[in-house]
This record gives structure tokens, C-alpha cells and sequence, in this order.
């Protein structure tokens, strides 16, 4: 991962947000967070009547009332801060992301072989370009002829080059990365401004950050408690002069801040985009802060099983005759119609026959047409020039397909495919014409720590389904190996869609993950598609999530990522809350003695004097916005549990602490503050 993208805080982040949260106090940024809003408008009118005390108050206030408005103002600086520090590491990125957006020169293709130079901002969707070792990729694109490796670090911060080649699924490349070796020539997929870097900075910088369904439905109830103390706060003034108490406007002031959710208000926006952040910090990169909300409500997770919940790179280790053929015979047959094989699984069963010394014919391997692989033919193979057909894929695929021309099944060939399937092992059978050969083992192992990462699923209450195109006996012995509540086997792309329509018909919010074209449509019904950056534009194009180290199996941390986003919010909404209860107590008391000196026995708390209480319970409500920072910045912690037990966990520690933390903070601050009011 990037050096500079795992850094925390460094003095710059840090000088950039006390900058900015000046510049926040922007009355016309400061009306997008309603409640921080009420704290600016009353901060100006505690400074007005501080500087024109004849008019609003008496002389002896001006110092009381002066305090009332530091303390306000620096309530609104910490909330800014918040937000500004949150922001600050997108920010740091989007500018080293902006320095790989430089302006390059492109080969333009035009007719059937010349090429112009053109500027890369000139580029349109359906450009082609030719790009040479050691040239940058003006665009993003796929490639159409070729192969390459290309040095992705620019946008990954892997330095390892990657392979990009024609066809298949590791045909996209990105605008800004480089070629190191070889030649390949691209269609360009994206107008100027709309290129993957384009949206990379957009997003780091969060410049088109919307609020979420969730934030939204927060903010109209943190608005509406705000409106509401409003009015009580409002009323409060003639009620009690009703009764012949005067209250002076700087304490109403004070009460109302103490009472609305500063706390949360102040936090909400920093704890939404240093989710982000955590994401993307995780190398993924989330297209909106629903996706990542959504990440934490998921009911059901999608997981294919090759490359995912094992390595993947499945290796031919074995070759069985069938019935009477020999070994020799297999392999020579296998080795022949995998030649052009370019998909690991056929690469390795050539390899395999080199291995083992068993020779084929290189003239009848390079001739005929090749066959290549298809998920929905689920075999390959080759037709010779001399009429042969020679096939290789899944079992029941080969044997329908041998059937078909008239072909027998050789007895022995089930108890075969099923020994190697119970060990979770691929078998392939090898085909010509009518007539079976043998098998290949592919062999393929579960990634280390799956069954524990499942378990923590399942406990989060989170169903896994494996989808497979693999045989069901093969399908069942990862599927326990591993941990998943539940499998699909011989599923064709077709049936991944199919799936999670069914789940999201049941009311379940559905995630899967996906490199493929075919994947495509079902990233993009899935609520949360993430696609591998390795994978190709289509299916980049289609998920709200794409993994810059392809790894697919980072879908489980997302969920985790998003889970503890949801729970950070709730818990500092009930912290706030409650702390507002508490303050309640502190501040209201404090009023009234300060009117009626005799009902003093008000003062359960023990506070130094009214003034002091009602600053303390101020300087309380602004402090804890900072010291709140780190945990909205982090998360809180999060355990793999139920919904309901969380929530029961989280309601005492965020509930009861935010009712009882106040107590004590406000009558330490009293202690102190008491020496001079
Ligand atoms: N190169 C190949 N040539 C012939 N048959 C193949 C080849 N690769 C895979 N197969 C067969 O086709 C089946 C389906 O392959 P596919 O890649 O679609 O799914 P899968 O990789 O098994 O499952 P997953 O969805 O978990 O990735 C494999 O189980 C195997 O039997
Ligand atoms: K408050
Ligand atoms: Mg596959």
C-alpha cells in the first residue's frame, strides 16, 4: 500500500485543519449543519452584546458574557476542526493523486495503421492509442492487442508491475499508469474529466459528497430537537418574567447550546468521511458513502469460490486415465488442447505434462482452431486440422458433450471425478470426440483463516452463499472446508443474478464481488458490488466499489468497515444525547439560583456558584467535541455480534456513559473555573 496513504496525521493535515475550520465559519457553510448553526447565530449575538453593552446588558456582565462567547466561538472551531481533520488525509492524497494527472502526449490511431500525436486531454471514448515500454497510458481503457506489464503504482501504491493483456478478464488499464515492458494498443472508455483518476480525486476530496440516506434522516431529527429547544428556550425568557425573574439572554444562550446535540451535530460529518476514509485507506474505493453504509447493513454475502475463498491459481497435479487408456496417452491428448489454453488452469496442464517428461506433438498442438474457455460451455479444447475434436472442462459438461455424438461413459469415470471433487480438488474430463480419456486433478487450496473470517460473519448475521461454476461434490468440500452457511454449484454468470434477486426479493440487502464482464450485471444489482481493479472496465463500471489490490476477499473487512461507520454514528448520537439530559441538570438549577438566590437547595450538584456552573456545563459541551475527535476518527471498537446484542452493549456504554461523564466533567471544570468567578 502506499506509504503516503497509510500515514496518520502528519503537522501538515493538522496546520491545514486549523486553518480550515476558520474558514468553515462561513455563515453559508455553516447552514449545511443546522445545529452548529444555532451556536454560530448565538455566538453573534453574545458578541454583540458584549460590545455594545449599554444596549443589551449591564456593565458589570461584560466579562461573564465575554467568556460565554469565547467559549461559543471555540465550540464552533472544534466542530470545524472535526471536519476539517476528517477531511484532511483525502485531501493530502487528492493532490499526489493530481500530480500522476499530468497532461501526456497520446499515439493517436487514425485508419488502419497510422498514428497522431495528440494531447491526452483530447482523448474521447472510442479513441484508440497505441502505447509503448516506458510510455504512460494517456487514459483509461481496455486493451484490444497485446500484452504488458504495467506499473500501477501511481494509483494502487503496489510497485509490483501487473500483466494486462487482450481479452479476458485483465484487459482494463487505467489513464496515469505506466508500461514497463512491451506494447499494447487501447480503447480509450472515458471522455476528458471522467477518467478513474478524475473520480479518485473527486472522491478523496469528497467535492461531490452527498449525505447519505442515513445522514440525512439523522441531521431532520438532530434539526428537529434543535428546533424544539429553540422554543422552549425562547419561551423561557417571558415565562419568567411572568413570574418576575429576570434572565438575562447570554445564560438563555448558553442553556439552549447545552441543550441541542452540539456533541453529534459537531462530529456527524467527520464520522461519515473518515469512514470513507477508512476505506479507502484499505486501498478500496468506495463511488458514494451509501455504498459503504450499505456495506454495513448487508444481509447476505456472495463469494465465488475460485480466487476467493481458495488461492485460485488451480493447478493441474495429476493426470487419471479412465477405463483402459494410459497416462501417456491423457496427457499428450490434454497437453494438445490446452497449447492455447492462455487461462491458468490450461497453462499448468501443460506444464504438467513437461513435468512429468510425457511428451506431445508440438505441430498437431500449434495447428487446428482453438476452442477457449467459456463459463457457459465450462470446457475447452481445440479442432484439428485433421477433423479431431479435442475437449477438456467440467464433467458432466464433457460427458454431455460426449454423449451427444453417440460416445460411453466409462464405467470407472464417476469414482474417479468424485475422489478427486471430495477432496476439494477440480477434476476436468479430457475428451476426443467420442471418447473419454481421463481426468485432470486441478488442485486449488482454501485461503488460511476462512472458516474464522465466516464464523465472524455468522455472528454478525451475516449469511455467506459460495457460487461456483464448479461440480456440486467439489462445490460441498470447500464449501465445509471453509465455513459457508451455503453453496451454489454448476452456476452459470446467469445464476449469480438470478440469486441475488431472490435474496433482495426477501427483503435482504445483498454483497458480492466480481472482476469479470459477465459479473457485471450482477455488481451492479447487488447492493454492494465490488469489483477488482484487475478486472475489466465493464465490471469496474457497474460496482460502487472497486478493490485496488484485487483482492476479493476484502468484501468481508468492507462490511466490517461499514458495521463500525453505523455503529460510530449511533453511539455518538446516544453519547450526545444523553450528555445534553445531563447538562440539563447542571444548567437549569444554575438559572434559577442566579434569579432566586434563595433556592440554592437547587444545587444538587454542588457547584461553586451559578456562573460557574453554567460555564463549566459550557466548557464541558465544548471540550468533549475534541476529545471525541479520535473515536469518531477510529470507529468504535467493533465485535463480531448480533444487531440486538450490539445495540443493548451500546446503549449502557454510549447511554449510561453519556448521562454520567458529564456529571463528573462539569463539577472537575467547576473546581477549577470556581478560583476566578
Ligand atoms: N481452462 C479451462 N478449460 C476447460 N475447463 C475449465 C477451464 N477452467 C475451468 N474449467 C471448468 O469449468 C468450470 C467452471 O469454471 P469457472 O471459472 O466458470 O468457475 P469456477 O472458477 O469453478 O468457479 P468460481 O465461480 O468459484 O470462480 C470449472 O469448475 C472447471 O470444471
Ligand atoms: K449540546
Ligand atoms: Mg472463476
Amino acid at each position: 500500500m502506499n506509504a503516503n496513504r497509510k500515514s496518520m496525521l502528519t503537522a501538515a493535515i493538522v496546520n491545514r485543519a486549523v486553518r480550515d475550520s476558520f474558514i468553515k465559519l462561513n455563515p453559508k457553510s455553516m447552514m449545511r449543519n443546522p445545529v452548529m448553526f444555532v451556536v454560530e447565530v448565538g455566538t453573534v449575538v453574545v458578541l454583540l452584546m458584549t460590545l455594545l453593552p449599554g444596549y443589551f446588558a449591564a456593565k458589570d456582565d461584560i466579562g461573564f458574557n465575554l467568556t460565554v462567547f469565547f467559549i461559543l466561538l471555540v465550540t464552533i472551531l472544534f466542530a470545524n476542526f472535526a471536519e476539517a481533520l476528517a477531511e484532511g488525509r483525502g485531501k493530502a492524497q487528492a493532490d499526489s493523486l493530481k500530480n500522476a494527472k499530468k497532461e501526456i502526449q497520446a499515439r493517436k490511431r487514425v485508419g488502419a495503421q497510422s498514428v497522431v500525436i495528440v494531447a491526452s486531454t483530447e482523448l474521447r471514448k472510442g479513441d484508440i492509442v497505441v502505447v509503448e515500454q516506458g510510455e504512460m497510458i494517456p487514459g483509461d481503457g481496455e486493451v484490444i492487442e497485446g500484452l504488458a506489464s504495467v506499473d500501477e503504482s501511481a494509483i494502487t501504491g503496489e510497485s509490483a508491475p501487473v500483466i494486462k493483456e487482450a481479452g479476458g478478464d485483465f484487459s482494463s488499464v487505467t489513464g496515469g499508469t505506466r508500461v514497463v515492458s512491451d506494447r499494447i494498443v487501447v480503447r480509450i472508455a472515458s471522455d476528458p474529466g471522467e477518467s478513474f483518476i478524475d473520480r479518485m480525486i473527486s472522491l478523496v476530496e469528497g467535492a461531490k459528497r452527498q449525505k447519505t440516506p442515513n445522514e440525512l434522516a439523522l441531521n431532520t431529527l438532530l434539526t428537529s430537537l434543535t428546533l424544539i429547544f429553540l422554543i422552549v428556550v425562547v419561551t423561557l425568557g417571558p415565562i419568567a418574567g411572568y413570574l418576575d425573574i429576570e434572565l438575562q439572554v447570554p445564560v438563555l444562550i448558553a442553556l439552549l447550546v447545552c441543550l441541542i446535540p452540539t456533541t453529534i451535530g459537531g462530529l456527524l460529518s467527520a464520522i461519515g468521511i473518515a469512514g470513507m476514509d477508512r476505506v479507502t485507506q484499505f486501498n478500496v474505493l468506495a463511488m458514494s458513502g451509501k455504498a459503504v453504509e450499505a456495506a454495513g447493513d448487508i444481509n447476505t454475502m456472495i463469494l465465488d469460490k475460485t480466487g476467493t475463498i481458495t488461492y485460485g491459481n488451480r493447478m493441474a497435479s495429476e493426470f487419471v486415465p479412465v477405463g483402459r487408456e494410459s497416462v501417456g496417452e491423457l496427457a499428450a491428448l490434454a497437453a494438445i488442447g490446452s497449447v492455447r489454453d492462455e487461462t491458468p488452469e490450461g497453462r499448468s496442464v501443460v506444464e504438467l505434462a513437461k513435468k512429468l517428461g510425457l511428451a506431445y506433438d508440438e505441430a498437431i498442438a500449434a495447428g487446428g482452431e482453438f476452442i477457449e474457455f467459456k463459463a457457459e460451455t465450462r470446457m475447452s479444447g481445440v479442432d484439428l486440422t485433421d477433423g479431431r475434436q479435442v475437449r477438456k472442462g467440467a464433467v458432466d459438461a464433457v460427458k454431455k458433450w460426449v454423449a451427444a455424438q453417440g460416445g460411453t461413459i466409462p464405467a470407472d469415470l464417476d469414482a474417479g471425478s468424485d475422489s478427486i471433487a471430495r477432496e476439494g480438488g477440480t477434476p476436468l474430463a479430457v475428451a476426443v470426440d467420442n471418447r473419454i480419456y481421463g481426468l485432470i486433478y486441478l488442485k486449488d487450496t482454501v485461503k488460511p483463516g476462512m472458516r474464522e473470517r465466516f464464523d465472524q460473519l455468522r455472528k454478525m448475521g451475516i449469511k455467506t452463499i459460495m457460487c461456483t461454476g464448479d461440480n456440486p461434490l467439489t462445490a460441498a468440500t470447500i464449501a465445509r472446508e471453509a465455513g459457508v452457511d451455503d453453496f451454489v454449484a454448476e452456476s452459470k454468470p446467469e445464476d449469480k443474478i438470478a440469486l441475488i434477486r431472490r435474496e433482495q426479493a426477501e427483503g435482504k440487502l445483498v454483497a458480492m464481488t466480481g472482476d469479470g464482464t459477465n459479473d457485471a450485471p450482477a455488481l451492479a444489482q447487488a447492493d454492494v458490488g465490488l469489483a477488482m481493479n484487475s478486472g475489466t472496465v465493464a465490471a469496474k463500471e457497474a460496482a460502487n466499489m472497486v478493490d485496488l489490490d484485487s483482492d476479493p476477499s476484502k468484501i468481508i473487512e468492507v462490511v466490517s468497515i461499514g458495521k463500525q461507520l453505523l455503529m460510530t454514528r449511533g453511539a455518538l448520537t446516544t453519547f450526545s444525547i444523553a450528555n445534553d439530559i445531563a447538562k440539563y441538570f447542571a444548567i437549569i438549577p444554575a438559572m434559577f439560583i442566579l434569579a432566586i438566590p434563595e433556592m440554592s437547595v437547587l444545587n444538587v450538584m454542588g457547584l461553586g456558584s451559578p456562573r460557574s456552573a453554567i460555564l463549566s456545563a459550557l466548557i464541558f459541551n465544548a471540550v468533549i467535541i475534541p476529545l471525541l475527535i479520535p473515536l469518531a476518527m477510529k470507529g468504535v471498537a467493533y465485535k463480531a455480534m448480533s444487531a440486538s446484542k450490539l445495540l443493548g452493549r451500546n446503549i449502557v456504554i454510549y447511554g449510561l456513559g453519556g448521562v454520567i461523564v458529564p456529571f463528573i466533567g462539569i463539577k472537575l471544570i467547576d473546581l477549577i473555573v470556581h478560583l476566578w468567578v
